[in-house]
């Protein structure tokens, strides 16, 4: 599988905190890898970097081999950068359809030609409602975003990014705040984007759910990579170990 981000030695600081240092890794296409690490180790400051919401100080981010490093966020999105917040980002007091409809704009200026099922025009309504049977439920599209459920609305935020049609997807804890099924749901979700070829990042506290969803793992503690391997590596890594399942 072709390599589709790749990120070089980024790094931040905030006035002396270090909170990203000479991060580097790469993700292909349908792939899930699971950045972990303790609490303030520099994970969403990574997917900030990488989705343009920060500046580096220093590396690059290259979106399927283009470097994009001096793009702005908005113009990463349209190039395939795709992302989810650890609180769901919606426009309130809007509806679930206009919502929606925001992924399909993004396609649309993208100019893509194929859909995310290869067919060769978008079909919004038909992607929504295979989106929707793999997430596990059913909206009312008139109904006021604010008014569904946090467990949909976590998911309906990653349907609304496959809808854009992304080659890179960062999910920011999509477990956190779901039951179990609601869980397993988000999980079909992302094994789904996988199959179809868009190469994840995935941020979780849910060990279960990394070690079930991901390829391979990098481990951050203290702003820096301490250990990158598949699942079975990083479970049995002393630094890993000591830095953060030690913690726990
Ligand atoms: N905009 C900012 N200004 C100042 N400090 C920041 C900023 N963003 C992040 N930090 C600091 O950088 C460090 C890393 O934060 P970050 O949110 O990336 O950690 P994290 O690994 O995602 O943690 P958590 O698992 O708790 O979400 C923390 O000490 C945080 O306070």
């Amino acid at each position: 599988m072709p390599c589709c981000l790749k990120v070089e030695d980024l790094s931040i600081a905030f006035g002396g905190l270090k909170a990203a240092q000479d991060i580097s890794f790469e993700v292909n296409a349908g792939e899930i890898l699971g950045l972990i690490g303790p609490n303030g180790a520099g994970k969403t400051t990574t997917l900030n970097l990488i989705s343009g919401l920060y500046r580096a100080d220093k590396g690059s981010v290259f979106l399927a081999g283009e470097d994009v490093t001096a793009l702005r966020g908005f113009e990463r999105s349209r190039k395939g950068l795709g992302r989810t917040f650890q609180t769901p980002r919606f426009l309130k007091r809007s509806t679930v359809a206009d919502n929606m409809k925001l992924g399909k704009d993004l396609a649309d200026q993208k100019g893509f030609v194929r859909s995310f099922f290869g067919r060769q025009s978008s079909d919004f309504d038909r992607e929504i409602g295979e989106l929707l049977e793999i997430a596990g439920f059913s909206v009312d599209w008139d109904s006021d975003m604010d008014s569904l459920p946090y467990g949909q609305q976590k998911r309906l935020e990653i349907v609304r990014a496959l809808l854009s049609h992304p080659k890179v997807l960062l999910v920011d804890e999509p477990a956190a705040g779901l039951n179990a099924k609601e869980l397993e749901k988000s999980v079909e979700l992302l094994k789904y984007a996988a199959r179809k070829g868009v190469g994840i990042v995935l941020i979780e506290h849910q060990m279960d759910m990394i070690m079930n969803v991901c390829h391979r793992i990098v481990v951050l503690n203290f702003g820096s990579i301490i250990a990158t391997g598949t699942p079975e590596e990083i479970s049995s890594n002393d630094a890993v170990i000591e830095a953060y399942l030690g913690r726990n």
